[in-house]
């Protein structure tokens, strides 16, 4: 499949800051990509560079096969700032059909566009009177003018309740699966792990990681943790199987090992039959493989 987006090799200086480094990326039709980063790594530069707002040194972007801010490239790009400001004496309607005059596209399409984001609802409402949450849906609303093929989200979840993200994520759920790519920056990464395709970790604006949470955990090489809760009476058998186990003040026995010996352990664990209540076997969290790929750095 021919990506929606290409970089290759990709430099750009401000000065003496070296903001990316010879990153190379692709991101393919309905595949939904986080961009992750410590402040400073580059996550926006390579955003505007995408957007075609700002030129960069050297490699090569292409988008759709276009050259990025090419009048064709911008056709099929959309992008959501993190904080989306529009007029709160409009309605969600008209602040709509003024985007779509603006893009020179039928003003109809306004209460198709509100009710896809689910604020049909609200759409005759001021601006003014919305949450957070109705806002972002505005802005996605108004990315999806003209159907564009890669969606550029700069933290768009940030300052939404755990509600509106989920809802929030379903909506881009959709659209990948309508064949739109998707690369959004965000801090909050439990979300991320869960509602994304594949992940970039740039540190230094270098691309130190990239791939899915499976192969990065794979890579990671992290240690596996268990929790091992001893049926009632058990506890000093199984704390005495386990010497290299911590036991909690909770009584849970708190164990962990390389991934190659998860399995081996387990089954080790499972030797004890009834004298174990319960097991939780706890995989590095995207938290801790963030932190492995972007300490490399030393930031
Ligand atoms: N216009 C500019 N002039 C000079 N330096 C810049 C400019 N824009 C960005 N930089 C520098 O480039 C580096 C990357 O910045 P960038 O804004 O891309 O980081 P970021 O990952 O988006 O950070 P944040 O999460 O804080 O938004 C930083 O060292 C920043 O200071």
């Amino acid at each position: 499949m021919t990506p929606t987006l290409t970089i290759s090799r990709l430099t750009k200086r401000f000065g003496a800051v070296e903001a990316l480094k010879a990153v190379s990326l692709a991101l393919e039709p309905g595949k939904r990509a986080a961009l992750l980063g410590h402040n400073g790594a580059g996550k926006s530069t390579m955003m505007k560079i995408v957007l075609g707002l700002i030129p960069f040194d050297s490699g090569e972007v292409s988008v759709c096969g276009l050259r990025p801010g090419s009048p064709a490239a911008r056709v099929e790009v959309a992008y959501l700032p993190e904080n989306v400001a529009f007029h709160p004496a409009l309605t969600g309607e008209e602040q709509l059909r003024y985007y779509l005059a603006l893009r020179g596209e039928s003003p109809r399409q306004a209460m198709d566009l509100l009710a896809r984001v689910g604020l049909a609802h609200a759409a005759r409402r001021r601006i003014g009177t919305y949450s957070k949450g109705m806002r972002q849906r505005v802005g996605l609303a108004q990315t999806l003018i003209g159907k564009p093929r890669l969606l550029v989200l700069d933290e768009p979840t940030s300052g939404l309740d755990p509600v509106s993200r989920r809802d929030f994520y379903d909506l881009l759920d959709g659209l990948a699966a309508e064949g739109t790519a998707i690369l959004l920056s965000s801090h909050v990464l439990t979300e991320v792990e869960a509602r994304t395709d594949s992940i970039l970790i740039l540190s230094g604006g270098v691309l130190v990681a990239e791939g899915t949470l499976a192969d990065l955990r794979a890579r990671a090489a992290l240690p596996v943790a268990f929790s091992v809760r001893p049926a009632p009476g058990h506890a000093p058998v199984l704390a005495a199987a386990f010497p290299e186990a911590a036991l909690g003040e909770d009584g849970v026995l708190r164990l962990s090992c390389a991934q190659k010996d998860k399995l081996p352990l387990l089954a080790r664990i499972a030797s004890h039959g009834a004298a174990v209540a319960d097991i939780d076997v706890i995989p590095p969290s995207l938290e801790d493989i963030y932190s492995h790929f972007s300490r490399r750095d030393g930031q």
